[in-house]
């Protein structure tokens, strides 16, 4: 059975915010802050040097127990064993993916609107990441901003857990949480953050404060 993975924070990686340090060492310093899942995403790398990297930062994750899933390239997940992929609605079908990956990694799909949430299979997909919800400049092709009553409607017909994803920040993340979410799912507020481990912390700070109200 698929141990699904502490959905609480996810780092979603971007190379150019996170040149400064790389890719490993800001998701060490997101991690030590109290990111649980780091997610590694990058539309431009070969997949010869994205596999590299993502054997890297799984080596370094392994050991603190945070599982690395790998955004869109089924072939760069399997070859660096990352516990899990993340694909969207157009990246192919959840079922081929879930044939390629076998059942022990974990598989997350996009959801981006009511007509996306037929293709959530639970038997086939482990979770979902549910956005934008707020526009997001870090992706240029996402749909339109779900807004927080959209978000709270969509994820309460999911049957499974999901994160948020899209414009969260410190300041929106403990209403975000509050829609339902397991989880949130963050590039900028973390990845182009002058200290990632205290943008990390604020943001489950907020997390705390969003699921106790
Ligand atoms: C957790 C999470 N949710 C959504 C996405 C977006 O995936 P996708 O729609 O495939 O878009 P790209 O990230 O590939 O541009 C995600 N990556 N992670
Ligand atoms: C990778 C991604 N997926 C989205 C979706 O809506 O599916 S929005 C997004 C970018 C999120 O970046 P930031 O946290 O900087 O807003
Ligand atoms: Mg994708």
């Amino acid at each position: 059975m698929r141990r699904l993975p502490d959905l609480t924070l996810m780092l979603v990686t971007d190379a150019a915010m996170m040149a400064r340090r790389g890719v490993v060492e800001t998701s060490l310093a997101a991690v030590a802050g109290g990111v649980t899942v780091v997610q590694l995403r990058d539309k431009t790398a070969s997949d010869e040097s994205l596999t590299a990297l993502a054997r890297a930062l799984r080596e370094s994750l392994a050991p603190l127990g945070v599982p690395l899933i790998v955004n869109d390239r089924v072939n760069v997940a399997i070859a660096a064993e990352a516990e899990g992929l993340h694909i969207g609605q157009e990246d192919g079908s959840p079922a081929e993916a879930r044939a390629r990956i076998g059942t022990e990694m974990i598989l997350g799909l996009s959801v981006t609107g009511p007509a996306d949430v037929a293709t959530v299979d639970p038997a086939v997909v482990d979770y979902v990441g549910l956005g934008p919800v707020i526009a997001s400049a870090t992706k240029a092709d996402a749909a339109p901003p779900l807004g927080l009553d959209g978000t709270r409607a969509i994820g309460a017909t999911l049957g499974l857990p999901w994160v948020a994803i899209g414009g969260i920040d410190v300041g929106n993340a403990a209403a975000i949480i509050a829609t339902g979410a397991s989880g949130l799912a963050v590039v900028s507020a973390i990845a182009a953050a002058d200290d990632p481990r205290a943008a990390a912390a604020e943001l489950r700070a907020a997390i705390q404060e969003g699921r106790v109200a």
